[in-house]
């Protein structure tokens, strides 16, 4: 393992944000599943030697990603994702323990858009990890534009980071439709009640949904069409399949299935979740309006 070497995993629009400001103070090496003709671009096995990785590879992919490709050489960890896996309900960080130690993983977590990052423009993350001595690590590689904070609150950043992308989901349906905008301030407060009460039953604390990772980064995404999740909404709300709306977006929208995977983890543990329900089965065919409807009227 090469000491003090630092690479990014996946070169998809949050990863070549992040490797460029990662080589702002030193060189970031990265790598991704396809060739790409980015600075200091590294076959995987390079990659992988680096004592310092950040990986910025969809959620729903990570598992498998992890079984064919990781070699563990006691890296650190520090993941980028913002999402649940929908087909077993599991958090990133339950995934990454079973390759890697707790001590050695850490979570990106706060209001980050990629498009901005990549500008060089200012923001403030979290790094989010059990170990404080792995955010004591990671941080002077930051550069000077992005303010980094610690917390050990790993399951509240998982929790705010990956739900904010499902109400940035109903807030653009929302928009969409043209319910005016104390409609999607009711929307989106709410949503954060909604999901400072499930990260509880996870074991988050209330102070992670006030601050960055939270409230942070949920106001960010749901109210910009910065977001694909945000624009996920846009084109439910015009009547749009969830198929041909992914297919014109290209990227990730990772509110999608963790709209499926926050629901399930409702069921199976009995927690109120009526948006998540609602943008569930609005994905699953059901018309936007009555869904919105629904959810504002004082029936609920
Ligand atoms: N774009 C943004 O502003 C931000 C994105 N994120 C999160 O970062 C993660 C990645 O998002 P983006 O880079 O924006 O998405 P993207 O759609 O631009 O790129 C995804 C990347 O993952 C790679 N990938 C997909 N399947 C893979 C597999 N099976 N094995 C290896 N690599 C695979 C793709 O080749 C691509 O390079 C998501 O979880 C997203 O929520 C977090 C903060 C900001
Ligand atoms: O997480 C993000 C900004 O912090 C990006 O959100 P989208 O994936 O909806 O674009």
């Amino acid at each position: 393992m090469t000491k003090n070497s630092i690479a990014v995993i996946g070169a998809g629009k949050w990863g070549q944000a992040l490797h460029f400001a990662l080589s702002q103070k030193q060189e970031c090496l990265i790598t991704s599943r396809t060739k790409k003709d980015i600075r200091n671009f590294v076959d995987l096995d390079t990659a992988l030697n680096c004592e310092y990785l950040v990986i910025a590879i969809p959620a729903q992919q990570i598992k498998q990603w992890l079984r064919d490709n990781f070699v563990y050489k006691n890296q650190k960890i520090l993941v980028a994702s913002k999402g649940i896996e929908a087909s077993s309900g599991q958090f990133l960080n339950e995934i990454y323990e079973e390759f890697v130690p707790s001590k050695n993983i850490g979570f990106i977590s706060g209001p980050s858009f990629a498009a901005e990052v990549i500008k060089g423009l200012p923001a403030a993350i979290v790094i989010n990890s059990k170990s404080k001595k792995l955010y004591n690590e990671f941080e002077p590689f930051f550069p000077n534009f992005l303010k980094v904070y610690y917390s050990k609150d790993v399951i509240g950043a998982e929790v705010s980071g990956a739900y904010k992308n499902v109400l940035a989901i109903a807030s653009g349906i929302c928009a969409g439709l043209n319910l005016g905008n104390n409609a999607r301030a009711s929307l989106i407060s709410r949503g954060l009640v909604e999901m400072q009460r499930f990260g509880k039953h996870f074991g988050a604390k209330k102070s992670s949904f006030i601050g960055l990772s939270g409230a942070g980064d949920l106001f960010l995404t749901a109210s910009s069409t910065l977001s694909r999740n945000y624009r996920v909404g846009l084109g439910l709300a015009q009547g749009k399949s969830i198929e041909e709306i992914l297919e014109e977006l290209g990227e990730v929208a990772e509110g999608v299935m963790t709209a499926e995977a926050i629901n399930k983890l409702s069921q199976k543990h009995q927690i109120y979740t009526p948006i998540a329900k609602e943008v569930k089965l609005i994905l699953d065919g059901k018309n936007p309006l009555d869904s919105l409807k629904d959810l504002l009227s004082s029936n609920q």
